[in-house]
């Protein structure tokens, strides 16, 4: 071949290679996302989840120890994210330097027996430690946390960045969408309608009683249900953390459908950010929907994080009950948080 038309021939090349790229991406904005605590039983399948999101450009998976191994791996998957793995603190900064979504599943989880707070001595630490590094290198980023216990780890990480001169309420998520997720799956089932087509708001906060599912709001509304099997719903989705602890017998809880439903949420977040309209999920944020400093119930998710915090709509009297009885045991998990971070 002649060099002139080896030269027009890869210049074409190039131009199409340059194409599909933009065309994968979807000529979106470039997004990175960092997930720490990525080589855990929630980080490896959520690392692998953003991996497939097309709105995520880079990939930054940081955790004390394994991340090489996990970035490796994924980073092999033919999705446009670019994936690196950082494993220690002093390589913290680097994982977080630019993101624009900080997902944290760092922390231990639950054995049978326990209850989230029990959680609270080990992850508590960790979360404030993580929070801070937030604050210094990627201060606008939006959070979505994981950890638990949620109730206190969401005013936990609001007070170190109160503390670091760093807090924006629009950019704090305590992520709840594994509440909605059963919600869901669970109203199908009974109800007998397609889970695809399902929503249920799911309001209060991630533990025990606080979890208030409103299946008076869920859609596509039936007849089929009596307030029994209203009560029995809302029973399984309170317990269902409980559920997989017990069903895994000690090697854990919720890690697959945590995964997904972490993947749901941080997809949400990146929409928001593009500018997608009417991206609502349910979510832990600082709120004024009850006399409570946070409170999860629906949000909207736009370019600067939260949009709009929605009221709770109209509730069912078992509804209202609920919501009464919650308010004391979140009241004092969020205080705790507080009390915390102030004293550490
Ligand atoms: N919000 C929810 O709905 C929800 C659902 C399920 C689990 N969780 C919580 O998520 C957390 C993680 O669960 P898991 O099953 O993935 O646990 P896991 O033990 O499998 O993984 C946790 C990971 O965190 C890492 N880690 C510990 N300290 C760290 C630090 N300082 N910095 C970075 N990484 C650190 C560990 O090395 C480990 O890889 C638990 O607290 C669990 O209760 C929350
Ligand atoms: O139940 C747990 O401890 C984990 C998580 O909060 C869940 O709801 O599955």
């Amino acid at each position: 071949m002649r060099p002139s038309l080896l030269r027009s021939a890869s210049q074409l090349l190039r131009r199409n290679r340059r194409r599909d790229y933009s065309a994968a991406a979807g000529g979106q904005p470039e997004r990175k996302v960092a997930i720490l605590g990525a080589a855990g039983g929630i980080g490896q399948p959520l690392a692998l989840l953003m991996k497939l999101n097309p709105l995520v450009s880079s990939l930054s998976l940081y955790d004390i120890a394994g991340t090489p191994g996990v970035a490796a791996d994924v980073s092999h998957i033919n999705s446009p994210a670019l994936v690196k793995g950082f494993v220690g603190e002093e390589q913290l900064g680097e994982a977080l330097e630019g993101s624009d979504v900080v997902i944290i599943p760092a922390g231990v989880p639950r054995k049978p027996g326990m209850t989230r707070d029990d959680l609270f001595n080990i992850n508590a630490g960790i979360v404030k430690g993580l929070c801070t590094a937030i604050s210094k290198y990627c201060p606008n980023a939006l959070v979505n946390m994981i950890s638990n216990p949620v109730n206190s780890t969401v005013p936990i990480a609001a007070e170190v960045f109160k503390k670091a001169g760093t807090y924006d309420e629009k950019k704090l998520f305590g992520v709840t969408t594994l509440d909605v997720v059963r919600a869901k799956t669970f109203y199908a089932g009974k109800a007998n309608v397609p889970v695809t087509e399902v929503n249920v708001p799911v309001v209060g906060g991630h533990a025990g009683i606080t979890i208030l599912p409103l299946f008076s709001q869920a859609t596509p509304a039936t007849n089929a249900l009596c307030h029994e099997d209203i009560k029995a719903l809302t029973k399984r989705t309170q317990d269902g953390g409980t559920e997989v602890v017990e069903a895994k017998a000690g090697k854990g809880s919720a890690t697959l459908s945590m995964a997904y439903a972490g993947a749901v949420f941080a997809d949400a977040c990146l929409k928001g950010l593009n500018g997608v309209p009417n991206v609502v999920e349910c979510s832990f944020v600082q709120s004024t929907v009850t006399e409570l400093p946070f409170f999860a119930s629906k949000v909207t998710l736009g370019k600067n994080g939260v949009e709009e915090v929605h009221g709770l709509g109209q509730l069912s009297d078992f509804e209202k009950e609920g919501l009464e009885n919650l308010k004391g045991e979140l009241k004092s998990s969020i205080e705790k948080g507080i009390k915390f971070a102030h004293a550490n």
